[in-house]
């Protein structure tokens, strides 16, 4: 497990540039070092404003979007093209200015796809489509909630404890109630996790995960290289 490193940045707005520019650059050096470079997107109002920054930085054009792969962390369970779905809110942001493979892009299954509103199906259904991929993960972006959940994984739910690739959230206690998610294993396989907060509402959560000893989700995150918590200050309130 990797120590966390905490970066606070001045404000959000500085926060979405400076994520942004932190991204582009990783996948830059993952396609130099490796030729291609694997992703795993997060939801979220944060994560929403800094894909936006990466669709207008000129910088982004250094990258070669047709080596690029990407993932979901976790998923609304709602029909495709839901306006709430991760991935709508991805694709409206970024994925749509994108010269993409599209074979490289894996969203998880909506509530009408092929296994219906079987959300464990779903799921199992891109744990398979992963296994088969076996993807090199470079970076996994994560929002954090105010009540400390990454992904869809909630203080307290059984979801918790769950180690196939992917699993199926019922009762999810944020709407919507029925969700799919990476697993704690999924994510901690990964080279680096990025925790992306923001706000007063989340200074709570982040001093309680980066005091130690915290059983919160967002304190159960971690990269095999790299563990960054990007921050702005007043999420950086209590630390
Ligand atoms: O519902 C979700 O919420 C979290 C946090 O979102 P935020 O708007 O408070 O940043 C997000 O990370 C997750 O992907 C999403 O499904």
């Amino acid at each position: 497990m990797t120590d966390p490193t905490v970066i606070v940045h001045a404000d959000a707005d500085i926060q979405t540039q400076a994520v942004a520019a932190r991204l582009i650059v990783k996948i830059i050096d993952a396609q130099a070092a490796r030729g291609t470079a694997g992703i795993v997107l997060t939801g979220g109002r944060g994560a929403a404003k800094i894909y936006r920054a990466i669709a207008s930085s000129p910088a982004a054009t250094a990258i070669d979007w047709s080596r690029v792969d990407l993932w979901w962390g976790d998923e609304r369970f709602l029909p495709l093209g839901h306006a709430d779905r991760n991935e709508t809110q991805a694709r409206e942001a970024l994925l749509d200015a994108l010269p993409l493979d599209p074979k490289r892009i894996h969203p998880m299954p909506p509530s009408d796809g092929p296994d219906g509103d079987d959300a464990p199906a779903a799921a199992a259904r891109y744990a398979a489509e992963w296994t088969a991929a076996a993807p090199h993960i470079d970076v996994v972006l994560l929002g954090v909630g105010e009540d400390g959940h990454v992904a869809s994984l909630f203080p307290g739910h059984p979801g918790l404890a769950d180690t196939a690739v992917a699993a199926g959230i019922h009762n999810s206690p944020k709407p919507p109630p029925t969700r799919i998610t990476l697993t704690f294993p999924t994510i901690n396989a990964a080279d680096e996790v990025w925790l992306i907060v923001t706000g007063a509402d989340k200074a709570t959560p982040v001093a309680t995960a980066l005091r130690g000893g915290s059983d919160l989700p967002c304190a159960q995150v971690h990269g095999t290289s790299r563990t960054l918590w990007l921050i702005d200050k007043p999420a950086a309130t209590d630390l």
